[in-house]
């Protein structure tokens, strides 16, 4: 069952190695399959040498394992919550990627530093609310994704103007319209989070974020009906 899409996730899983955005196996990566209804995702704790698509686990929008030989991973549920929070997104990237952590951690927004960030991410990229105690004691990852969904509700984000979240305490979530996407969006969060970094402790006080009309015009050169970065694809 989904054997383009089991493979197109195990490709996209592996990028992230490539990419240098896992430690051990702290990462994962999904991609759904809307008109069926269910989504692939990495099997939970397997090492990325080992990894082959037949691993891969398919699930249903309620968290249900349909077919697969292993535990899926252990962010299925938070990953079951935004694909029906977020009709738009076609893939889902989980890490603990250090740079975009240590904002998650610090709790401080991921600020719109420059055009590496305003190509991709249409303004700061936002820390969640903090999961409550009761929130973290019971269905953890599934409290994580409503967190998540909270957070961009609460500030009036829209999903794919801003693909990606730092969970306070935790990481990043990226999304896009498909696995490799999503798997793009991860890197540049986490490049464009070095560099704010270094931003910031350079500057040393005050406001790093560029101008609106300096967001503008690099999200847009990139997105939407006027872009006009690249080259034309038909
Ligand atoms: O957040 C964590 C661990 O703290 C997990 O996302 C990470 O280790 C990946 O777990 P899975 O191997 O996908 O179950």
């Amino acid at each position: 069952m989904l054997e383009n899409l089991k493979k197109e996730v195990y490709e996209a899983n592996m990028l992230l190695p490539k990419y240098d955005l896992v430690t051990f196996t702290w990462g994962n990566v999904s991609a759904i399959d809307r008109d069926k209804g269910l989504f692939v995702i990495k099997p939970s704790g397997v090492d990325y040498e080992t990894l082959t698509p037949d691993d891969m686990v398919v699930v249903d929008l309620d968290g249900n394992v349909v077919e697969g030989k292993l535990n899926p991973s252990s962010d299925t549920p938070t990953h079951t919550v935004l694909y029906n929070a977020f009709p738009e997104l076609g893939g889902i990237v989980h890490t603990h990627s250090p740079w975009a952590v240590s904002f998650a951690q610090a709790g401080i927004d991921l600020p719109a530093t420059g055009t590496t960030h305003a190509d991709t991410f249409y303004g700061p990229v936002p820390v969640s609310d903090a999961l409550t105690q009761a929130e973290i004691e019971s269905d953890y990852e599934e409290n994580t994704g409503k967190v998540i969904v909270r957070t961009f509700a609460e500030r009036g984000i829209k999903p794919m103007d801003v693909p990606a979240v730092l969970v306070q305490d935790h990481g990043p979530f990226t999304w896009g319209a498909t696995a490799e996407k999503a798997v793009y969006n991860a890197k540049v969060l986490e490049v464009a989070a070095e560099m704010a970094y270094h931003t910031m402790m350079l500057q040393g006080h005050g406001d790093v974020s560029v101008p609106q009309y300096l967001l503008d015009k690099h999200y847009y050169r990139k997105h939407g009906a006027n872009a006009y970065y690249g080259q034309k694809t038909n």
